[in-house]
């Protein structure tokens, strides 16, 4: 039986195949046959790539090319074949059948891979891919063998050092690139440790040091060099390595930045721990970070306490009386809440010995670039000396202002007696009995005991008064005078003693007294008999111990008063009726002076009157007038009840009166005042006035011309100017008529 390529192929259990030179298949095997095509049908000629990727056709078909050629088939030609879904790994080999030109047949066959051959593939896959993956590699790879020489460079180290491939493989690479140290000493074989890796199999790593390029640069490089070990046998040895300049620069950049910021920082610490302020940091939750040496000893906190403590508990629990201060009111946490700097300038920080110190402070967020509060530094000073001082010169200001206050009182009360004593400043009189009162004046004044002046109402007490005081060694000081007939009874205390804002209703600043007026020179009691019984026993005390309380303070003050006090009642009586204290009447009467009324120093009337139409003419303006011998017999003989103020209120009335050179002078007893009629009637009628009418009219005269001054007494346009008088002269009469604004000016 002659059986056919065909018949066999038909059978064959295998892949096989009969192609031409075209690669149509003419026969192929049944299990071939079912890749190629379901339809397969005699004649067909499917074409054997049908079953192949287009990868393996075209390996095949430079493998049957060259069988064609006349050569033979590579050994291993890898196809992948079968169902496109399922493609199987395979191997062909091909074979000549028949060689007639354009006839050849070549016999082909498909085996499916063994095993061993996925694992051949798989190993050249990663070879491959590990050759790709080192050509890409950042780092510089060299491979060297057992005996140092390069079997492998990759891109980058041929970039990095300018060796091309052909020079560097085969070469021993020490001497290559590695021959000699950054400063020049040759860097012997046996001290490489990209050699060490090959000698011992130990991985070898360095940090610092230098590869030489082809151009002779030496390029700093951190190293590695893994032994590769196969087999138990070192093989070689693989180098990786990179360029390490931008690395060294940076790090040189780097320990001058730690330098410079190391130095900066010793600068602050000096700083801060110098500064006199307190300075101290929280973290966001409020605890201690850090606290110089001023906060340290301001407080007495140790620092580790307050590092990591919750530093408000610790120095701010509490305000400075003692109530409590809670975290939540804190403007230093305030600060760590809102980002915003928070400035107190007087609370108080408790130090470790639970005393409280006065400070300000201020309390800044520290921000994160969010603009988050993320700590505080709280910045502090001790205030409490500050405090001091202020307190100590706000009291100053404050005494000063009442020092101030109280000049100016002084002044205007020593103004006004100045008005009052300047025309009447010297006492006249020739009287023996003038004289001896006069002595008398000379002897007490020169001691320091209280003088007690006697005598009818007018005769001059105030002067003699005066005269005590001027004469004695006190003449620096002031002489203040009360007169207490003229004090409503409960202003007394207040007047004599002084009073502080507020001590009564009506009390709306600090007054002081006339005690305290008097301080260092003499008080003069006019009318003492008219003191209050309530008031004496402080007087008393007061004149004792030298010292009192102002009205409504607690403070006492101490004074160095004399006191010169006058009466024209008769006290010893006062104090039998019990309308004056015993005891105060003999402290003030240890030296009593009477003085005698004019009746018993006629002596003196003319003198007097002579002594007062000079000072009345001269307040007046006008020539000095002369007094005729008769009007002096007239004066001498007169009964002067009133006593020298009567005789000076004749005098002054008789110069007003007076027209020319001669002094009207009128003696007539004075017209009982219910008999007045208005004076510009009684003028009409008769021609004259009586002295009543007359003080009437001229008391009249003065308060109109003070209401169309509107009350200005002295001045352009003032009530003297308009009245001709000397701003003195009018300023004696309103108080001889008792004419004060109050009570005269319209409602
Ligand atoms: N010897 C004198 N020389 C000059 N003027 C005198 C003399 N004595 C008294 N006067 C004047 O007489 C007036 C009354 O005097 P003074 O006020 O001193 O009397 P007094 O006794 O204190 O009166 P009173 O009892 O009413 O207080 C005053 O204007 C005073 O200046």
């Amino acid at each position: 039986m002659q059986l056919s390529m065909s018949d066999f192929i038909d059978t064959a259990p295998g892949l096989f195949a009969v192609v031409d030179s075209s690669l149509k298949c003419r026969t192929a095997s049944p299990a071939l046959r079912a890749y190629l095509g379901k339809d397969w049908q005699d004649g067909d000629q499917p074409s054997l790539f049908a079953c192949l990727t287009p990868q393996s056709a075209d390996r095949a078909q430079a493998a049957i090319d060259a069988v064609l050629a006349g050569g033979t088939c590579p050994d291993e030609v890898p196809v992948e074949y079968g169902d496109p879904a399922r493609r199987q790994s395979g191997r062909l080999d091909a074979w000549p059948i028949a060689s007639a030109g354009a006839d050849s047949l070549i016999a082909v066959q498909i085996r499916p891979a063994s095993p061993s051959d996925g694992l051949q593939q798989r190993y050249q896959e990663l070879t491959e891919l590990s050759d790709m993956i080192l050509e890409a590699a950042g780092d510089a790879i060299y491979g060297i063998d057992a005996d140092g020489r390069t079997t492998f460079v990759n891109r980058a180290a041929t970039e990095l050092l300018g060796w091309k491939p052909e020079d560097i493989l085969g070469k021993l690479l020490h001497e290559l690139h590695h021959h000699s140290h950054a400063d020049g000493r040759p860097y012997a074989l046996e001290a490489c440790p990209i050699n060490a890796a090959i000698q011992n199999g130990e991985v070898q790593r360095v940090d610092n040091e230098v590869f030489w390029t082809a151009d002779g640069d030496a390029v700093p490089v951190e190293y590695t060099s893994t032994p590769i070990i196969r087999n138990g046998e070192i093989t070689g040895a693989v180098v990786v390595f990179r360029g390490i300049r931008a690395r060294l620069e940076a790090e040189q950049q780097l320990e001058k930045s730690y330098a410079e910021l190391e130095a900066h920082k010793r600068h602050l610490e000096v700083i801060f721990e110098s500064a006199g302020e307190g300075v101290y940091g929280l973290d966001r939750d409020g605890n201690g970070t850090f606290a110089n040496k001023a906060a340290i000893e301001l407080l007495g906190w140790q620092l580790q306490q307050v590092v990591g403590g919750g530093v408000h508990e610790m120095h701010h629990h509490s305000h400075a009386d003692g109530s409590p201060y809670p975290r939540s009111e804190c403007p230093v946490y305030a600060a760590l809440r809102d980002g915003e700097v928070h400035r107190v300038d007087d609370e108080v920080f408790w130090t470790n010995d639970g005393s409280a110190v006065q400070v300000e402070y201020t309390s800044t967020p520290i921000l994160t670039d969010e603009g988050e509060p993320d700590g505080a530094v709280v910045v502090f000073r001790d205030i409490t000396e500050r405090r001091r001082i202020e307190a100590e010169r706000d009291e100053a200001f404050v005494r000063i202002r009442e020092l101030n206050k109280q000049l100016e009182q002084e002044r205007d009360y020593l103004r006004e007696e100045m008005d009052l004593t300047v025309n009447f400043g010297e006492i006249i009189g020739e009287s023996a009995a003038l004289k001896q009162t006069l002595s008398q004046v000379r002897a007490v004044a020169a001691t320091p005991v209280n003088v007690l002046i006697l005598g009818e109402s007018g005769v001059g007490k105030e002067m003699i008064a005066r005269a005590i005081h001027a004469a004695s060694d006190r003449d620096c000081g002031p002489l203040i005078k009360v007169n207490c007939a003229s004090i409503p009874k409960e202003l007394f205390e207040s007047e004599f003693f002084g009073h502080v804002k507020g001590a009564f209703t009506g009390a709306h600043r600090d007054r002081v007294g006339r005690m305290q007026l008097a301080d260092g020179g003499t008080l003069f009691l006019d009318e003492v008999g008219e003191i209050p019984m309530s008031l004496q026993s402080k007087l008393l005390r007061a004149l004792q111990e030298s010292e009192f309380e102002r009205v409504g303070d607690d403070r006492t003050v101490s004074v160095d008063v004399r006191i010169v006090a006058a009466t024209n009642k008769n006290l010893r009586a006062e104090v039998e009726a019990g309308r004056f204290r015993e005891d105060l009447y003999y402290r003030l009467s240890v030296f009593p002076i009477t003085v005698p009324p004019l009746r018993e120093r006629r002596d003196d009337i003319v003198p007097l009157a002579i002594h007062f139409i000079n000072r009345f003419c001269d307040d007046l303006g006008r020539e000095r007038l002369s007094i005729t011998q008769q009007q002096a017999e007239e004066l001498r003989g007169h009964r002067w009840h009133g006593n020298i103020r009567e005789l000076k209120n004749v005098i002054e009335r008789a110069i007003i009166l007076s027209s020319g050179s001669r002094l009207a002078l009128d003696l007539a007893p004075a017209a009982s005042p219910t008999a007045s009629r208005p004076a510009a009637v009684r003028e009409a009628d008769d021609g004259f006035v009586t002295e009543t009418e007359f003080r009437e009219l001229e008391k009249k005269n003065l308060i109109a011309a003070l209401k169309r001054a509107n009350w200005q007494v002295s001045g352009s346009g003032g009530a003297a100017e308009l009245l001709h008088v000397k701003p003195s002269t009018l300023t004696y009469r309103m108080k001889a008529f008792g004419i004060t604004p109050e009570e005269h000016a319209d409602p």
